[in-house]
């Protein structure tokens, strides 16, 4: 027997807790050097991370201490939530009604959930006072939010303060306040406050924009459109799509409506839109800033455009990719009117900027608080936009209707079957995916549903190769984001009201915002960051569009949903607008 220590018999089990205690010690030790000051705790003795969940959080490099501080961090689940959810996505699906669909704001922003507003302040202060008061004002805003509501009736929302000092920077700055809206959901993501707020206690003018009106069908746009004018009545309401000719309503889908890609072609400003944009802000600022150079700018786009469509030389050649020297200007605060884009994450701020540049100045991501830090970015010299971070408001929005919005990163989601559960009541998910039953039968369950959509995408799990009921459901999610499954919700008596929507001036108007020529949408560079993928809702009613030519598809999604079975789309013809304006 050989000489020496005898080893202490050493089990997997008790490797596997060593490693996973050696883990848990490492990242505690990395993020609570900053984590404690930025997020203010709602009680000493709770522990931080039990309490919330960090979203976009990004690994700890050394040398960079506050590389996370402007996370977003939200609520976290309970372990038996999530039991609870799971059990909920296991029953049996019952579809609803489209009335079903309709939404009023009202229902979701209580007058009493208001959102942190910076508490007074003034230049005499110092800063770490002013920090020490807005931190104080923001423990006691939390705490009131908890004793007023219970924490399961309310939205995931923003925890971090320092994302709301961003809010607040870019309200101060700004004279005009846009807010951006995703169509599909536009009466969850504008809270009534906020308008109250910038309209009559900072007055200032507010120009809510629906986007992405290319994934809703025109008479939803219109109906949307006319229900904020009404009930908001100081607010300009303008529609918008950074993807025009992304019009997929009707019959350009496949076979069983669910949709496709396409790569997009160059990017370049949404010169209509920009106009239209223009003209309301002329509007608003009257002679008190001079706009010319911006009206200068989107005539020399709309001269290069026509340049190119007719194959004609133009004297001026723009290089607008050299025309970022205004940030030099940033000092000069007379005469320049400052334009403030706010609104939920991933409701595409950063791509209505660049769509209104006419390139690529900020980065885009399908990834929700993708934006961190605002950014500032001089359109001309005269006139500046500022690009706010995604911000959820507190509100009543079930967290369900929050990750199909974008508010919550779906990679970071620990349930999506309950989401799978809300889409596929409102859609026929298994004829648009075209999956069978796993077990045959015809009473089908969310889990059903992602596991009929993870045998037909071949998701395993690696150690037992049993159906991958957890990828499938994510797989799901991602495609609604992107409107490849296309849900969009309704204004309140839209149903019983359809007929008078459909003949509406304004549902012709949003058709021709959706549509452009194939000529522009095609090509093989998408300057937007991303891929996308659009659909059409099963549900909603379809709309006509100019037939355009044939574009082939590639894939979809991330790359591993490609659906063989779809492969072209049409377009429609419509080569012009982005955007309208009230
Ligand atoms: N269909 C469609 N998709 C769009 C449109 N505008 C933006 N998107 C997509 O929406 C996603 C989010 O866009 P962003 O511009 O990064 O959104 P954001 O509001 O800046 O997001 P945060 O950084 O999270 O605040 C990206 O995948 C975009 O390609 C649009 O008009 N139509």
């Amino acid at each position: 027997m050989p000489q020496g220590r005898r080893r202490t018999p050493f089990s997997g089990k008790a490797k596997k807790e060593q490693l996973k205690a050696k883990k848990h010690n490492k990242t505690t030790s990395q993020t609570e050097r900053f984590k404690k000051p930025l997020l203010v705790h709602t009680s000493d003795e709770e522990d931080l991370t039990d309490l919330t969940q960090k979203v976009n959080y990004q690994a700890y490099k050394s040398g960079k201490v506050h590389s996370n501080r402007f996370a977003l961090y939200f609520h976290r689940e309970t372990d038996a939530e999530i039991r609870e959810r799971k059990e909920i996505a296991r029953q049996t699906l019952h579809p609803v009604t489209e009335k079903n669909l309709e939404i009023n704001i009202d229902d979701y922003f209580a007058k009493e959930l208001d959102f942190p507003q910076r508490p007074a302040w003034s230049y005499n202060e110092t800063l770490a006072n002013l920090e020490a008061k807005e931190n104080k004002y923001f423990t006691e805003y939390l705490n009131n939010i908890e004793k007023q509501f219970d924490r399961k009736e309310l939205s995931y929302f923003e925890l971090n303060l320092e994302t709301w000092r961003q809010l607040w920077r870019v309200l101060e700055m700004s004279d005009i306040v846009l807010v951006i809206v995703d169509i599909r959901f536009p009466a969850l993501m504008f809270p009534p406050l906020l308008y109250e707020y910038v309209t009559q206690r900072l007055k200032k003018d507010m120009i809510l924009v629906l986007n992405k009106v290319d994934l809703a069908p025109a008479e939803i746009v219109a109906a949307w459109k006319v229900y904020f004018k009404e009930k908001y009545p100081e607010l300009h309401v303008l529609m918008f799509t950074t993807l025009p000719g992304y019009n997929l309503i009707g019959k350009q889908s496949d076979k069983a409506g669910l949709q496709v890609r396409r790569r997009r072609g160059k990017l370049r400003m949404a010169a209509e839109g920009a106009q239209l944009l223009l003209n309301t802000c002329k509007d608003i600022v009257g002679n008190a800033v001079d706009l010319s150079s911006w009206e200068e700018k989107i005539k020399e786009e709309l001269m290069l455009e026509y340049a190119e469509d007719n194959n004609v030389e133009i004297e001026k050649v723009i290089d607008v990719k050299n025309d970022t020297g205004y940030f030099e200007h940033e000092k000069y605060k007379n005469g320049i009117l400052t334009i403030g884009c706010i609104g939920q994450p991933n409701v595409g701020k950063s791509s209505l900027l660049n769509a209104i540049m006419g390139k690529k100045v900020v980065s885009v991501s399908r990834t929700p608080g993708h934006t961190k830090h605002f950014q500032t970015i001089f359109l001309t010299n005269n006139v500046r936009l500022c690009d706010c971070p995604g911000l959820v408001f507190p509100s009543k929005v079930p967290k369900t209707l929050q990750i199909l919005m974008g508010s919550f990163p779906i990679a970071q989601l620990r349930e999506p079957h309950t989401t799978v559960k809300y889409l596929a009541e409102r859609l026929d998910l298994p004829k648009l995916l075209r999956i069978d039953h796993p077990d045959g039968d015809d009473q089908w369950s969310a889990m059903d549903v992602c596991d009929g959509w993870a045998k037909k995408r071949g998701f395993l799990t690696a150690k037992a190769a049993r159906l991958d009921t957890f990828r499938a459901a994510n797989n799901l999610l991602r495609m609604a984001l992107d409107g490849k499954i296309c849900l969009c919700l309704r204004p309140p008596e839209y149903a019983s009201k359809k007929d008078f929507w459909k003949s509406h001036p304004d549902t012709e108007t949003v058709r021709w915002i959706q549509a452009r020529s194939t000529d522009e949408a095609v090509g093989d560079t998408n300057e937007y960051g991303d891929d996308e993928d659009f659909s059409e809702d099963d549900t909603k009613p379809t709309t006509s569009g100019d037939p355009g030519a044939s574009v082939s598809i590639e894939g979809s999604d991330d790359g591993d949903d490609s659906d063989s079975s779809v492969e072209r789309l049409t377009v429609a013809a419509n080569k012009f607008a982005v955007l309208n304006d009230d």
